[in-house]
C-alpha cells in the first residue's frame, strides 16, 4: 500500500482537503491483493477495522474486512470526509436522511422511521465519497457467500460516531476501534483501556 500511501500524504500536505483529487487517486489505485492482504483480517462475528496509516497524525486510512452478511449500523462521520474503495467483493450503501432533531425529545415518544434516502452497490474498485451534510449511511456485504474488502479514509481522523437505529431515529455515540494496527492484531480491550488514562 505504500505507494498509494505516499501519495494520499503528498495530498494532504497542507490542510486542504480537495475531495474530487482525492476520489481521483483511489479511482486510479487498482486492488492488487498482494498489496493490502497483511491487513485484511477477517473476524467471524463482525466486520474488522484495520489501521493502515495514520497519516501524519491528519487522518486515519483503513482496510475494512466484512463477512457474508455483515453490516455496519447507521452512522454518521462525526463532521470528518469519508471515502470509501472497494478493494474485494460488494458493499451495499444505504443513505438515510438525519432524523428531526427534537430538542425537547420525551423519552418516552416513539419516535419515528428514518427516511432512506437510496441504495448503490459499490463493485471492486469502485469509490463512494460521504460526509454528514450529505446524510447518514448504513454500508453492508449483501453477499451470503464471499468476503468483502474496503479502504477507508477518515479525515479528520475519529475515535467515536452517533449510530441511529432506524425504526425510531435515536441515535447513541459508539467508540469506534481497530482489530489490529499496520498488519499486527491488537488487543481492543487494552486500548479502550489505554483511552480511559
Ligand atoms: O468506520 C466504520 O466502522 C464505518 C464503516 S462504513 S463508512
Ligand atoms: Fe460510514
Amino acid at each position: 500500500m505504500e505507494p498509494l500511501c505516499d501519495r494520499l500524504r503528498t495530498i494532504f500536505g497542507d490542510d486542504r482537503v480537495n475531495v474530487d483529487e482525492v476520489e481521483h487517486v483511489l479511482s486510479q489505485y487498482k486492488s492488487n491483493e498482494a498489496d493490502w492482504a497483511k491487513y485484511a483480517m477477517f473476524d467471524d462475528h463482525k466486520y474488522t477495522r484495520n489501521l493502515v496509516d495514520k497519516g501524519n497524525g491528519k487522518y486515519n486510512l483503513m482496510i475494512l474486512c466484512w463477512g457474508p452478511g455483515m453490516g455496519s449500523s447507521i452512522h454518521d462521520h462525526t463532521d470528518s470526509h469519508c471515502f470509501v474503495k472497494i478493494l474485494q467483493g460488494t458493499l451495499l450503501e444505504t443513505r438515510y436522511e438525519w432524523p428531526e432533531a427534537k430538542p425537547d425529545e420525551d423519552a418516552s415518544e416513539e419516535g419515528r422511521p428514518m427516511a432512506e434516502i437510496g441504495r448503490t452497490s459499490y463493485e471492486m474498485n469502485g469509490v463512494t465519497y460521504m460526509n454528514d451534510t450529505i446524510g447518514l449511511h448504513r454500508m453492508e456485504n449483501p453477499s451470503h457467500t464471499e468476503g468483502t474488502v474496503s479502504l477507508h479514509l477518515y479525515i479528520p481522523a475519529f475515535d467515536h460516531c452517533q449510530m441511529f437505529d432506524a425504526r425510531t431515529g435515536r441515535r447513541s455515540t459508539c467508540q469506534v476501534t481497530f482489530w489490529s494496527e499496520f498488519g499486527e492484531k491488537i488487543d481492543v480491550r487494552q486500548k479502550i483501556e489505554e483511552r480511559k488514562k
